[in-house]
């Protein structure tokens, strides 16, 4: 697939802009703080309804201005789909598909895929087991865009139980009183259940990852390796493994609640699911966080957004590969190795800052951006 065209209203610091875009590598060249990344965060938008840089909408919409609208015309297999975004802040978003309003934002998804590396990708390996979940679910949603209301139940009924073990412990410790536990042990069931679902998603997405990611790194470096991933869950112990059904795991989510009971009410929150889960990064005989050089990290960051990209290759269309401000970390044997890797995608968008740091490997379309300005060169 492809993005054919992008049309932007008061998204950033582009009041407005219209862009042509043909399949193949495009490149967008621009001093520091031009609107480069901007372009490219606004396709992603259109993708995953969220931004790479930042976790609210608000940022999004120019200063000043009350809406942001985002307009991506994408072509998959000859045909193509337009999808309206209005970004509001504070008040509900709204989606159109091919000028019909779509029910909900979310019923975009699915629609453009796009796989992101930026320099902010490097928290995937030095930051909070937090970045590597949300690595993991994004890439569920753009397989399998119902999983987004699987992820959103899971939150949902988390916050809820979050909220009772909460007045459970206020009970028990200020007031010295008994807890009810019964509602608890409903709001047990409905955890596992939601958490057995997104957990068995995630556990099948690792081991489909794992000979991606080991040969996307050793293509990038042969400093380190190999690069193993592996999925830690709260609900089993260190080594123990996890089912892989369902039932078994929301029993075994159950047992872990169980155990657990005692300190999430000392605590007041869920200690055991999914939102509790990491991806463990391994890198040879060490954890590549806290370890692995910046040239590793960087290396290993890039094989999980590679990875990312074969799989929904092999899903059967490429999505839009988007590379953001990353030809200036790498050395030059990185950066043909990269080049290399991703020529041959359906379509690549790349920023810089400097024209050199693009290898030559990566020919195509060049534009120019200057304060909020596109243009073709
Ligand atoms: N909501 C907003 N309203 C107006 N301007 C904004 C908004 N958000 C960001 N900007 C401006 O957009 C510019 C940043 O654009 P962008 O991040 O795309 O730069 P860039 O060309 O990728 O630069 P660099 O090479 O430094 O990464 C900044 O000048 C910033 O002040």
């Amino acid at each position: 697939m492809y993005v054919s065209h992008l049309q932007l209203a008061d998204f950033r610091s582009y009041e407005s802009a219209l862009l042509e875009l043909a399949p193949g590598v495009s490149v967008f060249v621009g001093s520091n703080g031009q609107g480069k990344t901007n372009l490219v965060e606004a396709i992603g938008y259109v993708a995953t309804l969220g931004s790479h840089r930042v976790s609210s909408d608000t940022p999004l919409v120019r200063m000043g201005a009350p809406r942001a609208i985002v307009r991506a015309k994408v072509v998959r297999d000859d045909r193509s789909m337009v999808v309206d975004l209005e970004l509001n802040p504070g008040r509900a978003n709204r989606a159109r598909i091919n000028q019909a309003a779509a029910g909900r934002p979310r019923d975009v998804l699915g629609i453009l895929r796009t796989v992101l590396f930026a320099p902010e990708d490097l928290a995937l390996v030095k930051g909070d087991p937090g970045e590597r979940r949300r690595f993991l679910d994004d890439l569920l949603v753009a397989r399998t865009p119902r999983m987004a209301g699987v992820r959103s139940d899971y939150d949902r009924v988390l916050k809820q139980r979050n909220a009772l073990l909460k007045s459970a412990s206020s009970r028990m410790f200020k007031q010295r009183a008994a807890p009810d536990l019964s509602t608890l042990e409903v709001w047990d069931d409905h955890l596992a259940e939601a958490g057995a679902e997104l957990l068995a998603a995630r556990l099948a997405l690792v081991e489909e990852l794992r000979p991606r990611i080991g040969a996307a790194y050793a293509g990038l470096t042969d400093s380190g390796g190999p690069a193993v991933p592996h999925y830690r869950s709260s609900a089993a112990p260190e080594g123990a493994g996890l089912p892989e059904d369902r039932p078994r795991l929301a029993d075994a989510l159950r047992a872990a609640m169980a155990e657990a009971r005692d300190k999430e009410l000392q605590r007041g929150i869920s200690l055991v699911g999914p939102h509790r889960d990491d991806l463990h990064l391994q890198l040879g005989d060490m954890p590549a966080k806290g370890y692995a050089s910046q040239g590793e990290s960087w290396s290993y960051a890039l094989s999980l957004k590679l990875a990312a990209f074969e799989l929904l290759r092999a899903d059967g269309d490429d999505p839009v590969l988007i590379l953001d401000d990353v030809f200036a970390e790498l050395d030059s044997e990185r950066r043909r190795r990269l080049a290399e890797r991703v020529r041959d995608a359906e379509q690549v968008l790349v920023t810089a800052a400097v024209a050199e740091d693009i290898p030559e490997e990566l020919d195509g379309a060049r534009f120019g951006v200057r304060e909020g300005a596109v243009e073709g060169e």
